[in-house]
């Protein structure tokens, strides 16, 4: 078969040639007009193409056909009955007639017939008179409404026909104004779609919303003529207009289906474009993933998983410290818990809470306590004001906030030397074993063999090193423990075997058990005639000290430190004790450990002995030691001899302290001199408040007590002594005054001069200072006078009670007291021959006279009391020499003066009594 026209084609399925010329288009068959010939196999494909919608409008016409046929045939029938039934209805009333006219024309008596009257009173429907006026009514409505539908029909299918008009007319507006090739499409063409669309067939609800929007993008693009929006669906476009790429579009694309039919060019340049676009997205989306596939995000991850790591070994570390700090770890790592520095100001405080430094002072207020911005608060106050302001602190301590948790690693970790301390019942030989031990004499050199300060030695067995303490008493021992200085490995049990197991001896036991330190068991002077070893082994088992040669796990050793029997032997088992014990420190670090003693001594100043604990410490180490530090000047062994270092289990003498710390103090070294000044600054800041604190809190009770007891009154007493054992005879002292008048308080005691925070101290709780064989220091002396504290010196332990004493029975003045007449700072020292050492002074304060009692006071101590021998200005003798004068004074029988020494000259009045 030949070809064919595009119109030949068209009329075929009576389509327009334009119709027709779009869908050979579509379907991508060459074709430029209505006159181009078609290849048969173009036909073939586009007759292929379009039968089906022929066929589908064929099949419809036939379906409508169908029905219409059936309809008339029902009509036929309906009507065919209805005229059966009108004829049926003229002839039963035909009859019905009939028998009137009969009835009338027979006389009046003549009976009625039966069967008419119920005929007459209730005639049946099809019997009516107008039954056949009804049928006819019925048959008129019928044929209404018959008509009424075909017209419904009718309209409906041409309302169709032009909605399909109008759409076409809007799709080739859209196409000319973006394609501009396309020709508008007539208004003749628009009737051409009717035979496409079946009449009453074709789905009606979308395409209606389709048209509404076809007709408010008609009258858009009418108005603004802008480009157009994508169409919002395809019903009812041509088939084979349809999925060039399956006619799924992502949101946002701008391409329209109907518009891809401008022209082929047009359209496939879009198709690039789009390909193009898709190929662009779709690469840069790879490069995406490959980037975050890639080094940075693995990095990323790494790092993330690297800080995850580090937080939670941090977190852990935090808990570890604040569970050996005996914290609560949740206050330690709860983030919204706000650390507070322990003594911080009303505006520290205020700032570090985020709070108005006024809503701070106002809550204090209420509280009572009326505090200025730059007053420190107590711990208490921090935590009822936080507390009261809804806010979680935690009040942070110097030493925790310099606190460092030594973690060593095993390989630093080296074998250490024992720590030992001898304890006992009184007299059972624990200074005569410590001497038998050190081989010293010791014992001998007491006259009442009791012993005052505790200290330490060293001793060596087969090149093996044990560490010594001598304490004084249980008391001492339990003290460090309570300030946390466990410093002792094993203790060595003295039990004198002629006395057996002594008060002193139960208390020894339960304090080592306390502090779960291994005992060994010395059993002393067995060379006596009553010794009974086996008996004090018998005695211990009760307290739980079982010989290991009874089973039990105490090291039991006889000897006799008199006779100097088996002390080999008691070494050899505290060795084998430590072996036990597998001692171990790093000595590689710097020092740090514990205070054993502190004095003041006179020609070297503050001097302490430690026990180093770990790390090793060396002349020029800066420390801080409780609320001392400084630089360590030098180091001196218990043997008295300068040492350049000193290891863990090392006892060691420091030089160099700024003051005199306390036994049990804890002692470190700082990288850097001024962390430590820091540390020991807060630290005495604290233990002044915490004094304040126990001041108020005991001034609190005592109000109490006073209304209590009606008469009772208190002395309120700060002890600054040389020595520790200066303090603890003065305490013992008043411990047994009677005190049922006046209650005597100590509320700070210290080694050391007077400074100016024992005058704050003593201001704050309204008491008095005793200085024994102590001097004021600096400023406190003046900041005494202002603040009206009472200062009170003495040299010798009887006078100081005596006094005190005097004033418990009245709280009297005394009688006798000491005025200071001017104070001299020695600046030179002069050799005189046949006079001795004149001390070239500036008179720093007040007056002096030539006949006025000094004493020579150094680093707060006075180191001597009495006359003067020379009073010169230049080469002169003088009677007085006044404050901001230089002269030359000369001291009766003391020539051991030093430059740095004041001089100070006083006289002594006679005071009378008040009462
Ligand atoms: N016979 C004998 N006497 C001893 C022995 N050990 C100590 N003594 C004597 O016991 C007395 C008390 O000895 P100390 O060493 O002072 O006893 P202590 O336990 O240190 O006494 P305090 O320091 O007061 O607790 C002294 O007179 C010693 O000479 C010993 O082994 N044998």
């Amino acid at each position: 078969m030949a070809g064919m026209r595009v119109h030949e084609l068209a009329k075929e399925f009576g389509l327009s040639s334009k119709d027709m010329l779009d869908r050979i288009r579509d379907m991508k068959i060459p074709a430029k007009s209505h006159a181009s010939m078609l290849e048969e196999a173009y036909v073939d494909k586009i007759r292929k193409a379009l039968e089906p919608e022929v066929k589908e409008v064929v099949e419809n016409g036939v379906e409508k056909i169908v029905v219409v046929s059936e309809k008339e045939a029902e009509e036929k029938e309906r009507q065919a009955e209805e005229e059966r039934a009108r004829r049926e209805a003229v002839e039963k009333e035909r009859a019905l007639r009939e028998q009137e006219r009969a009835r009338r024309q027979r006389p009046e008596g003549e009976p009625k017939a039966a069967p008419a009257a119920p005929a007459a009173k209730k005639p049946p429907v099809s019997a009516s008179p107008f039954s056949g006026l009804e049928a006819q009514i019925a048959d008129a409505k019928e044929r209404a409404r018959r008509e009424a539908e075909e017209a419904r029909i009718r309209a409906r299918a041409e309302a169709a026909a032009r909605e399909v008009a109008k759409k076409q007319a809007v799709e080739a507006a859209l196409r000319q104004r973006n394609g501009g090739k396309k020709a508008p499409v007539r208004a003749a063409d628009a009737p051409a779609a009717k035979r496409l669309v079946p009449p009453a067939s074709a789905p009606k609800r979308g395409f209606d919303s389709l048209l509404s929007q076809i007709e408010a993008e008609k009258k858009r693009i009418a108005e603004q003529g802008p480009a157009p929006k994508p169409a919002s669906g395809r019903r009812g476009a041509p088939a084979g207009a349809n999925d060039a790429r399956g006619g799924k579009r992502k949101r946002g694309e701008q391409v329209v289906p109907e518009l891809e039919r401008t022209s082929e060019d047009d359209r496939y340049a879009r198709m690039a474009v789009q390909v193009e676009k898709l190929q662009r997205d779709k690469v840069l989306a790879e490069a995406r993933a490959a980037v975050a596939a890639a080094t940075p995000a693995e990095n990323e991850g790494r790092r993330k998983k690297r800080k995850e790591k580090r937080q939670a070994e941090q977190r852990e570390r935090l808990e570890m410290e604040a569970l050996e700090k005996g914290l609560d770890p949740s206050l330690v790592l709860d983030d919204s818990v706000v650390e507070i520095p322990q003594g911080a100001s009303v505006s520290k405080f205020a700032e570090l809470i985020s709070a108005q430094p006024n809503e701070v002072i106002k809550r204090l207020f209420m509280l009572g306590q009326v505090l200025t911005l730059t007053q420190s608060m107590s711990d208490e106050l921090i935590e009822l004001v936080a507390d009261d302001m809804g806010r979680k602190v935690r009040v942070v301590s110097p030493e925790e906030e310099f606190a460092v948790v030594y973690h060593d690693s095993d390989d630093d970790l080296k074998p250490r030397p024992p720590v030992v301390t001898v304890m006992g019942h009184v007299d059972h030989g624990k200074t005569s074993l410590l001497d038998a031990i050190r081989d010293t004499g010791v014992a001998q050199g007491e006259a009442g063999g009791i012993t005052q300060h505790i200290g330490a030695s060293v001793v060596s067995i087969d090149g093996r090193q044990i560490t010594f303490i001598d304490t004084p008493g249980h008391e001492a021992f339990t003290a460090m423990r309570a300030r946390g200085a466990q410093v002792t490995d094993i203790i060595v049990l003295v039990v004198a075997a002629d006395d057996g197991v002594m008060p002193q001896t139960i208390e020894a036991i339960n304090h080592a058990r306390a502090a779960g330190v291994p005992i060994v068991v010395a059993v002393n002077k067995i060379d006596k005639p009553g010794a009974n070893p086996d008996r004090v082994r018998q005695e211990l088992v009760s307290y739980e000290v079982v010989p290991e040669e009874w089973g039990g796990t105490n090291m039991f050793v006889e000897v006799s430190a008199k006779k100097r029997l088996h002390i080999d032997d008691l070494l050899e088992t505290i060795l084998l004790q430590a072996d036990v014990l597998e001692l171990r420190a790093n000595p590689d670090a710097l020092a740090s450990g514990f205070v054993i003693e502190a004095n003041l001594d006179k020609g070297r100043g503050p001097v302490a002995t430690v026990l180093i604990q770990r790390g090793t410490l060396k002349p020029g180490d800066s420390l801080v030691a409780g609320t001392s530090y400084g630089r360590v000047r030098a180091l001196v062994d218990p043997r008295g001899t300068h040492v350049d270092a000193a290891g863990p289990a090392d006892p060691v003498e420091i030089l160099g302290l700024n003051s005199v710390p306390v036994a049990g103090d804890e002692f470190r070294v700082f990288e850097d001199e001024r962390d430590a000044r820091k540390l020991a600054e807060e630290r005495a800041l604290r233990e002044r408040l915490a004094a304040q604190d126990a001041k108020s809190h005991m001034s609190l009770d005592d109000l109490f007590g006073r209304i209590e007891e009606g008469k009772q009154t208190d002395l309120n007493l700060i002890v600054k002594a040389d020595v520790q054992g200066s303090i603890e005879a003065l305490r013992d002292a008043f411990e047994k005054m009677d005190q049922s008048e006046v209650r005597i308080n100590i509320v700070h005691s210290a080694v050391g001069g007077i400074t100016e925070t024992d005058v704050t101290l003593a201001a704050a709780s309204d008491a008095i200072i005793i200085g024994f064989n102590v001097r004021p220091t600096g400023k406190s002396k003046q900041q005494a006078e202002k603040e009206k504290v009472d200062i009170r010196l003495y040299r010798v332990i009887y006078q100081a009670l005596e006094e005190i004493n005097a004033a418990r029975v009245g709280l009297l003045s005394p009688d006798i007291v000491e005025q200071d007449t001017g104070i001299a700072e020695v600046r030179d020292l002069f050799k005189v021959p046949k006079v001795g050492t004149i001390a070239g002074c500036y008179m720093i304060e007040g007056e002096m006279n030539r006949d006025d009692k000094v004493r020579i006071v150094r680093d707060g101590t006075i180191v001597f009391e009495g006359t003067l021998a020379s009073m010169r200005r230049f080469k002169d003798d003088v009677k007085s020499v006044r404050s901001g004068y230089e002269c030359g004074l000369g001291i009766n029988g003391f020539q051991d003066l030093k430059v740095g020494d004041t001089i100070e000259g006083f006289v002594v009045k006679e005071v009378e009594r008040t009462e």
